[in-house]
């Protein structure tokens, strides 16, 4: 397999989300008259979309009723859009890995299921350093991941085939998604996940360190 382009996942994979979603959903549960969790906790809430993630950190007899979760969804809006560049980062390594990319001209995208318009704020504020050749976040209309559409769709806009393409990132949402795409399944070990998931949903590789990429697409240039 010949690999030309890596797709990235965005929470947990090139930003380091975790403090400000889990404190903007903490501060949305509070509101509706919910008790709040670890932020740690939220490792295994975030990963597919913000109206799964309430169905997780409600409590049971909550998870169950739309409005409740709609509610939060809302309210998680309004507090995230206030508070999603107070904490968040970038994981170490990953500014070189995106520089060593965009040195060799391969071209990279981002497929998240975090809202689409968090997604192009974070990426514009976070990553604005690098060129990505499409930003998808999820978008009413578009199944998420694991569902493959959205990794098609990135890959035509890089111009690529799905299997011409490493798929990065750190759940087992995001392995299942690469492995329908037709992608190389790479796992992120610094991410929200437990390696083993990682490799129980498929994972080709696991890489330590955001510079280990460049290994896999040498070995596949
Ligand atoms: O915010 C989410 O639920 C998931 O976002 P991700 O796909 O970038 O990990």
């Amino acid at each position: 397999m010949q690999l030309r382009g890596v797709l990235f996942d965005l929470d947990g994979t090139l930003l380091d989300t975790l403090e400000d979603i889990g404190r903007s959903a903490n501060q949305a549960l509070q509101e509706g008259g919910f008790p709040s969790h670890p932020i740690a906790s939220y490792r295994h809430f975030i990963g597919d979309g913000v109206a799964v993630l309430f169905r997780r950190a409600l409590p049971p007899e909550a998870a169950g009723d739309l409005q409740a979760v709609e509610g939060c969804v809302q309210a998680f809006g309004r507090l995230y859009d206030a508070g999603w560049r107070t904490a968040t980062r970038l994981y170490p390594g990953i500014a070189e890995l995106l520089d060593a990319l965009r040195s060799r001209s391969i071209p990279a995208g981002v497929l998240s299921n975090k809202p689409d318009v968090f997604t192009r704020k974070c990426v514009e504020y976070y990553l604005a350093a690098w060129p990505f050749s499409v930003v998808l976040g999820q978008r009413e209309g578009v199944a998420r991941k694991p569902d493959p559409a959205g990794a098609f769709e990135a890959a035509e806009s890089m111009g690529l085939a799905p299997s011409e393409i490493l798929y990065l990132g750190d759940t087992s949402v995001d392995m299942m998604t690469a492995r329908r795409a037709g992608m190389l399944a790479v796992g992120a070990a610094w991410g929200f996940r437990p390696i083993e998931e990682l490799r129980a949903h498929g994972a080709s590789a696991i890489v330590a360190a955001p510079i280990e990429v460049l290994d896999i697409l040498d070995v596949n240039a």
